[in-house]
């Protein structure tokens, strides 16, 4: 992937990301990790080679659902209408049968008290529990996110992530998420794809099990695996 210039974002990149699973992407700043989610999601067109989408289904609407790093939510809209617009881009179901859809999407991030609150009165991990509700509420294969919790503080960063695998848990889609923090990619994922200079270094499987709680933060074995995931990240393995 080129971009005018000449800057070179992503090259020679071969990367599965299995059915079903959680891939992160980690690497430093500038290695192109928001290049390459963006390549996934269609927000970009590769200069050269290709996305593939497996059921081909997948790269129907809805069926893709992206998460970054500000909420963006709409201001003049409340939490349950700001969820029920991808339902109403798509022209799923009638306007009653999307309320209900938004409405327990929030019941299940843990909004039930504040479906008619405006942004401006939620906190910001209410905000991104919102957000991550719009992105689930069509049931999409496919859930590519951006740096997702980097803005909230450890605290929120925990909950969220429990939070999202319970929701994966729950749904199975097909998750990619770009982050800078090597716990919560060992947290919350299967496999983390290391990146350096624009290319997948490597893809280390995480040998965790699941289902994870924060408790296992504290494990001999994840402090074994973040030794491993740092020193390929400082390109030592
Ligand atoms: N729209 C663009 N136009 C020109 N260059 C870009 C554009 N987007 C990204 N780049 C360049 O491509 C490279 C990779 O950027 P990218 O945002 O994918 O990296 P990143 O790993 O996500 O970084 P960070 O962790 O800081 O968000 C960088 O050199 C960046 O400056």
């Amino acid at each position: 992937m080129e971009f005018g210039g000449g800057i070179r974002a992503v090259a020679n990149v071969q990367l599965v990301a299995a059915a079903g699973q959680i891939l992160s992407l980690v690497g430093p700043s500038g290695c192109g990790k928001t290049t390459l989610l963006r390549l996934m999601a269609g927000l970009e067109s590769p200069t050269d080679g290709r996305v593939v989408l497996e059921p081909p289904t997948a790269g129907k609407l809805g069926q893709i659902a992206f998460v970054f790093q500000q909420p963006s939510l709409l201001p003049w809209r409340t939490a349950v209408e700001n969820v029920a617009l991808p339902l109403e881009l798509i022209s799923r179901g009638n306007r009653h049968e999307r309320k209900d859809a938004a409405m327990e999407m929030l019941t299940r991030v843990g909004l039930s008290d504040a479906l008619d609150r405006y942004p401006h009165q939620l906190s910001g991990g209410m905000k991104m529990r919102v957000s991550i509700a719009r992105a689930l509420v069509t049931g999409p294969s496919i859930l590519l996110l951006d740096e997702p919790f980097a803005a909230l503080d450890d605290m929120l960063r925990t909950q969220l992530g429990e939070m999202l695998l319970q929701l994966w848990d729950d749904q199975r889609f097909t998750a990619v998420m770009v982050t800078h923090n090597i716990g919560e990619s060992i947290f919350l994922s299967h496999r983390i794809a290391v990146m350096r200079s624009g290319q997948v270094k490597t893809v280390v499987d995480n040998p965790l099990p699941f289902p994870r709680t924060d408790s296992v933060r504290s494990t001999a074995q994840f402090g074994r695996f973040y030794g491993v995931v740092s020193a390929t990240l400082r390109g030592e393995a």
